[in-house]
């Protein structure tokens, strides 16, 4: 065929170059993508961990330690580290008993199991308004120590979704074996604010919560008005009273900074070490905890029940307003 006489309006539909596209960028220990609208994304294959989520400016959303170990000896300290099969330790649940706390997805290593892309056609300059990336997880990537101590047949998909507004993470949890099992799981949001002493959440009026903190823990009601202040070591369980597609909302005084949706993940758990910080090696500088607030979506109060075959899924959509 004679390109030449192609009509134009062809020509540029068939033309990829034309089109702005995400750049992704693959090495032996993480995935990272850009938009064509500069926002950017980086996830290490350890724990499928989002370790950077930017803006187009390039102003950082996330916050990650810089003590943080990267090399896959130990869980990341900042970003999203995923947690499951399990959330803290369960003692007296016997099929999790023997696991570390969070479970082994964010100790293990995913595989990356590729990308799409969408375009908008409404922007202006058009071309890759998002781009997802996957990565899966199943028994195959465990050590023979996690295997052993958490014998099920699963697979996980971890899906990561920049897009301009925000990021989206979900997970596909699916049974693959002939037994019923249970798994709770969590995204375990670190995300970066200015001064911690003027972060207000809200969303969470009338919900009841877990507070880990006390001795014994205890379950109580939040006031039904009035936005949570963080002003000591805070580790809450959250049960939003509008149920999972009530929005936990950050801001910074009266200027709004995140909004936090959920899918399918009932809880919500706030954590915030406080001076305590400076008991984990990993987590630097020591009064870091001034510039970071856990706003984690998941499903922790309770199992969730797969039968054999079934699969079941939930995410978070992170919206930076700012
Ligand atoms: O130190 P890690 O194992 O990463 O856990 C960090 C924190 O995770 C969650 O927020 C829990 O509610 C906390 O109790 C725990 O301290």
């Amino acid at each position: 065929m004679d390109r030449s006489k192609k009509p134009s309006a062809l020509q540029s539909l068939t033309s990829p170059s034309l089109i702005p596209q995400a750049q992704v960028s693959i090495t032996d220990s993480q995935v990272s993508a850009t938009l064509p609208s500069r926002e950017s994304v980086e996830i290490l294959l350890h724990g499928a961990t989002v370790i950077s989520w930017k803006d187009a400016s390039g102003a950082e959303k996330l916050w990650l330690s810089e003590g943080a170990v990267l090399d896959g000896s130990k869980p990341v300290r900042g970003g999203i580290p995923v947690v499951f099969p399990v959330f803290g330790t369960a003692p007296d649940h016997a099929a999790t008993a023997k696991l570390p706390q969070h479970g082994f997805a964010r100790s293990s290593r995913w595989e990356f199991l590729g990308k799409s892309t969408s375009e908008s056609s409404g922007t202006k300059d058009g071309g890759d308004s998002s781009v997802k990336l996957d990565f899966g997880l199943s028994p195959n990537n465990l050590s023979e120590e996690a295997k052993k101590a958490w014998p099920y047949e699963f697979g996980l998909i971890f899906s990561v979704t920049l897009g301009r507004e925000g990021l989206t993470t979900s997970i596909v949890v699916q049974n693959v074996g002939e037994s019923v099992w249970e798994f709770q799981t969590l995204m375990h949001t670190y995300l970066k604010v200015k001064d911690i002493s003027s972060i207000l959440v809200s969303g969470l009026e009338s919900a009841s919560y877990v507070d880990k903190l006390t001795s014994p823990i205890s379950t109580n009601m939040s006031p039904s008005s009035g936005n949570l202040t963080i002003t000591a070591k805070t580790d809450r369980v959250y049960t939003p009273a509008g149920g999972p597609s009530d929005p936990v909302t950050v801001s910074d005084g009266r200027k709004k900074l995140y909004t936090v949706a959920r899918d399918n993940l009932n809880e919500v758990v706030i954590w915030n070490p406080w001076t305590d910080a400076k008991t984990m090696g990993d987590f630097k500088p020591v009064d870091g905890y001034k510039q970071m607030i856990c706003i984690e979506p998941g499903t922790v109060r309770g199992w969730q029940k797969l039968e054999a075959g079934e699969s079941w899924e939930g995410g978070q959509i992170i919206t930076a307003h700012y």
